[in-house]
Order: structure tokens, then C-alpha cells, then sequence
């Protein structure tokens, strides 16, 4: 299939358990990916979900359970993850324009002193540096403010017309160093107990760390830049190794199931959710998608998207009346609603195969990207 980084094939192929209807959007190639994945030594289930959709590495929105630890099936952008806070601002006290002028500071990232300090509490600055922390990052990584339109009353404290904000964003340059300078034997796997295995847990580790603290600078910069606070409703990773069943547990593009609470990130021209999950259907690997998925490649959408000046400019808007920051040309277009998959065709399959049930739907206001260019891998 073209992909010179998939490793060796095994005789025997691991069990795959795809968890999407007939009608979902699956490119045949993705599949191809999760069988020849599965095909992998020691691996031992494998797991698709409704958004899953080609990967440089191997397939996104899915999870692998294997004897070893393979670096490639987290990818670059380690702890990569969806934060979603609740903010003490009503709708009705929320001027766009405003807001979007505010938010500008997401740009310049968070104050590099308080960054230092607050990676220092985390105990792991001699592990990797702070330098970068409270960063968006480029490709589709995103800070949203977002409004509740509906909300299951028995399920959420969140009520129709609540402001949120969803941010999308992992380890940034972090992560795709740990990847670039792995010992060249991860292309077989890690065994867990192997001086390179260890090593690569430890800075798998600090990476999450690192992208959830970033998660988090950047939801304080945004709550700041708008004078609200912000809570958590939940932080949830979907690129990381984790122990399970005396085995390794890959996450690529898929979210942890057991923490009860999972955004289900749409598009900036669709909705999102808060979905309620389960970990009770052990083909799933306690795992659920966290996005609707790409639907066309960052190259297609070049040629899906006509270029005038009004077209470009229409880009900026989407249909709820919302607005879209994004300085980067090619990324307005790359990263333009319709490259997605329809996220309630997602919901449904997910719904449907008892994975998860939606307890709130959120538009997108205001979809605040960088201005800057992804850091190559970081976005996948
Ligand atoms: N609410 C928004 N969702 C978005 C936007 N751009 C992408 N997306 C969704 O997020 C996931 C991220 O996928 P990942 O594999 O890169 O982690 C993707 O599947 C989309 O459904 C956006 O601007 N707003
Ligand atoms: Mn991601």
C-alpha cells in the first residue's frame, strides 16, 4: 500500500473490530491500513471507529492492542488531545467582533516565564523543555469558543446557550523531536522492558504532560483574553501508548472510553459534541472516536475550494453565523469545513453501536487557528 514505514507482517492477522455502519464515509485504503496493521507482530486486537480515515503511519481513529510498544501507531504528535472548559459567560454578553479581536492573543502564546514556571510544577523540565508551552500549533489544531444548543438536562449541568471552549492541540515540536530521535530499532517495536521501550515511555509521558498543560495555558489565555473563568468539563487524549490487559494499548487518532466524558470534535462549519462513553464493549479497546474524521486530504482540498478573494473571505464565516481566524491561506483552505466527515453520521454510528451517547451539541462562534505552519507530522 505504499507506506514504507509499516512494519513486517505476521502470519496470523489480529482480530479487527470495525464499529461503523454501511453508510459510514471509510476510504478503502484506511482499511487497508487497519488489516495490515493488524497483520503486525504481536499484535493482538484492532479497533475502528466512524472517523477512521488514512494516517501517514498507519490508519486515524483507531486502536491497536499489542504485545509490544510501536511508536508509530501514536505518531509525532504525542498526547495530542481535546480540552473542553465551560466558561462563566453568557451568550448574550458575547460580542463577536470583539471576542475575535481579544483572542488575538492566542497568537503570541502564552508568557514565557509563567509557562517555565507552571513545567517546572510538573517536575519534568530536565525530561523536555517548556519552550512552546500555551502554543495552538498549526494544521488542524484549533481553539474554538463554542455554544450549547442542546443539552441532555438528566446528563449535564451545561444548558442551551452556555459558552464553551474546545481546544484541539498536542506536544507541538515536543513530540515530533521524541519521534525524529528514536533508536532506528522502534520500526520493529519496542518490548516494554527494553532500555529503548523505557526510554520511549518516559518521554511519551512527559509529552502528555506537556500537551495537556499546553491544553490548559491555552484555555487560560483565551478565558483571560475574555474576562471569564473557565472549568474543566474533561481533557481527553488521542495519541498515546497505555498499559492494558498486560499489553499495549495504541490510541491513534481515538480517545480513552473509561473517563465517562469525550468530546467529539466536528468542524468549524459543524457541530461538536459532549458525548457520555462506556468502556463496556471490549472489541472497542475502551476507545471512541474524538473527531468526525478527514473526509479529502489536505492536497484535494486545493482543488475542492474555488480561490477567488470572495470565496476565500467566505471561508472565514461558516454557517452559524461564527467566524474563522485563520491568517494561513492554505490552511483556511486545507482545513475548510467539507474536508471533514459529517460528525452526526459519526454520533449515530457511535450511538447506535453502544459506544457513546451525545449529552450536548456545540456550534462553533468563533475557530481561532495559528497564523504559523504545522510542524511537519505534528497535525496528523
Ligand atoms: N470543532 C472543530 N473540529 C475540528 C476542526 N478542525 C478539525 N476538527 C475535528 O477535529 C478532529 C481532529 O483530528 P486529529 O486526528 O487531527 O486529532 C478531526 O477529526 C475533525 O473532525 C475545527 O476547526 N473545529
Ligand atoms: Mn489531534
Amino acid at each position: 500500500m505504499g507506506n514504507p514505514i509499516l512494519g513486517e507482517q505476521s502470519a496470523a492477522r489480529a482480530r479487527i473490530s470495525p464499529f461503523y455502519s454501511s453508510q459510514a464515509w471509510i476510504e478503502g485504503r484506511a482499511e487497508d491500513q487497519l488489516a495490515q496493521v493488524a497483520a503486525w507482530p504481536g499484535m493482538a486486537a484492532v479497533a475502528g471507529f466512524p472517523d477512521l480515515h488514512p494516517g501517514r503511519f498507519g490508519p486515524v481513529g483507531a486502536a491497536f492492542l499489542a504485545d509490544r510498544i510501536w511508536p508509530q501507531l501514536v505518531g509525532p504528535d504525542i498526547g495530542c488531545g481535546m480540552a473542553l472548559w465551560r466558561l462563566d459567560l453568557p451568550r448574550h454578553r458575547l460580542k463577536i467582533d470583539k471576542a475575535v479581536r481579544r483572542l488575538a492573543v492566542l497568537d503570541r502564546g502564552a508568557d514565557p516565564d509563567e509557562a517555565a514556571s507552571a513545567w517546572a510544577a510538573a517536575g519534568l523540565e530536565g525530561v523536555i523543555g517548556a519552550e512552546g508551552l500555551g502554543s495552538i500549533g498549526g494544521g488542524n489544531h484549533f481553539c474554538e469558543l463554542q455554544a450549547v444548543e442542546e443539552a441532555v438536562p438528566e446528563a449535564t449541568t451545561l444548558r442551551p446557550g452556555d459558552l464553551c471552549l474546545l481546544v484541539h492541540s498536542g506536544s507541538r515540536g515536543r513530540g515530533a523531536q521524541i519521534f525524529e530521535g528514536l533508536d532506528v530499532s522502534w520500526k520493529q517495536g519496542y518490548a516494554a522492558d527494553s532500555a529503548a521501550g523505557q526510554r520511549y515511555l518516559a518521554l511519551h509521558d512527559a509529552a502528555m504532560a506537556w500537551a495537556r498543560l499546553n491544553r490548559a495555558l491555552i484555555a487560560g489565555l483565551a478565558a483571560e483574553a475574555l474576562s471569564c473563568a473557565a472549568s474543566l468539563i474533561c481533557d481527553t487524549v488521542h495519541n498515546q501508548v497505555v498499559a492494558r490487559d498486560g499489553l499495549w494499548l495504541h490510541r491513534k487518532g481515538a480517545a480513552g472510553a473509561d473517563r465517562g466524558l469525550v468530546p467529539l470534535a466536528g468542524s468549524r462549519d459543524a457541530p461538536s459534541y459532549l458525548m457520555s462513553v462506556t468502556d463496556s464493549v471490549p472489541e472497542a479497546l475502551g476507545s471512541v472516536s474524538h473527531g468526525a474524521g478527514r473526509r479529502y486530504d489536505r492536497a484535494s482540498m486545493h482543488g475542492r475550494v474555488r480561490k477567488t478573494k470572495s470565496d476565500l473571505a467566505a471561508l472565514t464565516r461558516n454557517r452559524f453565523g461564527g467566524r474563522v481566524v485563520c491568517e494561513d491561506r492554505d490552511l483556511l483552505m486545507e482545513e475548510a469545513g467539507p474536508a471533514y466527515k459529517n460528525p452526526e453520521a459519526v454520533m449515530r454510528d457511535l450511538s447506535d453501536l453502544g459506544l457513546a451517547r451525545p449529552i450536548a451539541r456545540l456550534v462553533p462562534l468563533i475557530t481561532f487557528k495559528s497564523a504559523g505552519k504545522a510542524i511537519a507530522g505534528e497535525a496528523e
